[in-house]
């Protein structure tokens, strides 16, 4: 099947960054959100990030507005899904409210449509068993931001079909990605090793070893990794990093129990940098 054009689910961090880099490789995208506000916030971080890689010259100049033509708001699912020849979900990491959603494209999507999810660890198997085609449910995880970063991580559900795969390894390389393939197994490969390390973090600030700063600082310096444990949390989002902490303790036990000040923050609603607050005030710059 010829893919044209992209539903994608969620116009949040991941969800604008996806359809943008759709729309750059010339797919025609329907966006969808809960209202229309959300979808121009996102299609404003599109933005953005169109006119960073512009500046950088490694998009076409005066290419921004053609690319972002191609996207085009919807707040009704059904309608942005009916003929869509592939849907990617990037909604909040909550397994009901994708298996809800996965139900309905199942009856609005076309029999040999593929449904991918972006989920950062959620069972691929689960969501598809909300479907009448739980072959053509797969796994498509990016990793934030979409328009920079090189992977998209497959993960193949019990009942996902090498010709599902095939065809998301094909798109994946069309949107120019590297891709893995792993199991279905919670957190997969990277969201399950990120995690261990950000916890351990964790527990050095809780036992009092070093401030956030300083372990951001050693991390970044002593360890290169790009951000620190803390930058990044606020970066991904920090009610998604409680989601994930709190799933993957349900399927591995004690070793990922979301640390205390996390949960705090999240109850406060500081979400990391979408929300201005996070371990870091970016409400100051
Ligand atoms: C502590 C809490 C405990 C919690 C426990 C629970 C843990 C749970 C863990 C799982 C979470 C789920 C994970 C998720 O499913 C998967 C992920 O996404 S994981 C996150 C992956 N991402 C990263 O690791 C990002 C790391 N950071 C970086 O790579 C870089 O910092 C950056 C974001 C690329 C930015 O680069 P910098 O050098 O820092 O900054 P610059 O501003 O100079 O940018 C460099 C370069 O990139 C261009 N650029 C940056 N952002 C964008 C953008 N949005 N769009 C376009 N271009 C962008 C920029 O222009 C620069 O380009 P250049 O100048 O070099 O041409
Ligand atoms: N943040 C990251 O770094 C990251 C990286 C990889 C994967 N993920 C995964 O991607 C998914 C989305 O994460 P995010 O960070 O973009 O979250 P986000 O909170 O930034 O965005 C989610 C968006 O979905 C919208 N939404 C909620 N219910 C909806 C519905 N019924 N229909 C349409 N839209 C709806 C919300 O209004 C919001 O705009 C999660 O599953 C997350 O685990 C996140």
């Amino acid at each position: 099947m010829s893919i044209k054009t992209i539903a994608v689910l969620g116009a949040g961090l991941m969800g604008s960054g996806i359809a943008q880099v759709a729309a750059q490789n010339g797919f025609q995208v329907h966006l969808v959100d809960l209202t229309f506000e959300l979808i121009e916030k996102g299609l404003h971080r599109a933005r953005r990030s169109l006119q960073r890689l512009e500046k950088a010259g490694k998009i076409p100049a005066g290419s921004t507005e053609t690319v972002l033509s191609r996207i085009q708001g919807f707040i009704d699912l059904e309608a942005a899904a009916e003929d869509a020849d592939l849907v990617i979900e990037a909604v909040p990491e909550n397994l009901e409210l994708k298996k809800n959603i996965f139900r309905r494209l199942d009856v609005v999507c076309r029999p040999e449509v593929i449904l991918a999810t972006n989920t950062s660890e959620l069972s691929i198997t689960a969501i598809g068993a909300a479907t009448q085609r739980p072959d053509k449910v797969i796994g498509m995880h990016w990793f934030n931001p979409p328009p920079v970063m090189r992977l998209i991580e497959i993960v193949i559900g019990r009942n996902t079909s090498p010709e599902t795969v095939a065809t998301i390894e094909d798109i994946s390389q069309r949107l120019g990605k590297e891709t893995v393939r792993v199991k279905d197994a919670q957190g997969f490969v990277t969201s399950r090793v990120l995690a261990a390390h950000m916890i351990e973090c964790m527990r050095v600030l809780e036992e009092g070893v070093a401030s956030i700063e300083d372990i951001d600082k050693a991390v970044k310096l002593g360890l290169n990794y790009p951000m620190g444990p803390f930058e990044l949390a606020d970066y991904v989002g920090l009610d998604t990093m409680l989601f994930v902490a709190e799933n993957l303790t349900e399927a591995y036990g004690d070793r990922f129990r979301p640390p205390q000040v996390l949960r705090k923050l999240v109850e406060a609603g500081h979400l990391g940098v979408k929300s201005g607050k996070g371990f870091y005030d970016y409400t100051k710059n």
